[in-house]
């Protein structure tokens, strides 16, 4: 048996159902969007993280917020929980996520 045999199902089952019958093409349409989507999400934070800049460059605050990271990776961690996925993995993107908003930053200013 390939894998066009089993038409999505191993998907669908973790998923609500609808999935069932998708095609492998559609699911992988389905995962572009997604990432479309993603990388959306990740402009519009480092958009939002350029104005942080902004307003710490006014008052003369330090690029790195260690408290401010500790209480995001906390967050994500438990987001990541709340939606079953692996929080370490999770987490490690986030710390990148951190960073390239610090390379940004620290260009902007
Ligand atoms: C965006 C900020 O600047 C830095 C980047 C952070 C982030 O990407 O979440 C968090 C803390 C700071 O080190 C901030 O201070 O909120």
């Amino acid at each position: 048996m390939d894998d066009d045999d089993t038409n999505g199902r191993r998907t669908g089952d973790r998923m609500n159902g609808t999935t069932e019958e998708m095609s492998l093409s559609e699911l992988r349409e389905e995962i572009e969007e997604i990432d479309r989507e993603l990388v959306e999400l990740i402009a519009r934070r480092t958009y939002v993280a350029g104005t942080v800049a902004e307003v710490k460059a006014e008052r003369d605050l330090p690029t790195t917020d260690e408290s401010q990271e500790a209480r995001v990776m906390e967050r994500v961690g438990e987001n990541a929980e709340n939606f079953d996925v692996d929080a370490n993995l999770v987490k490690a993107i986030f710390r990148l996520l951190i960073e390239l908003n610090k390379v940004e930053q620290r260009e902007s200013r």
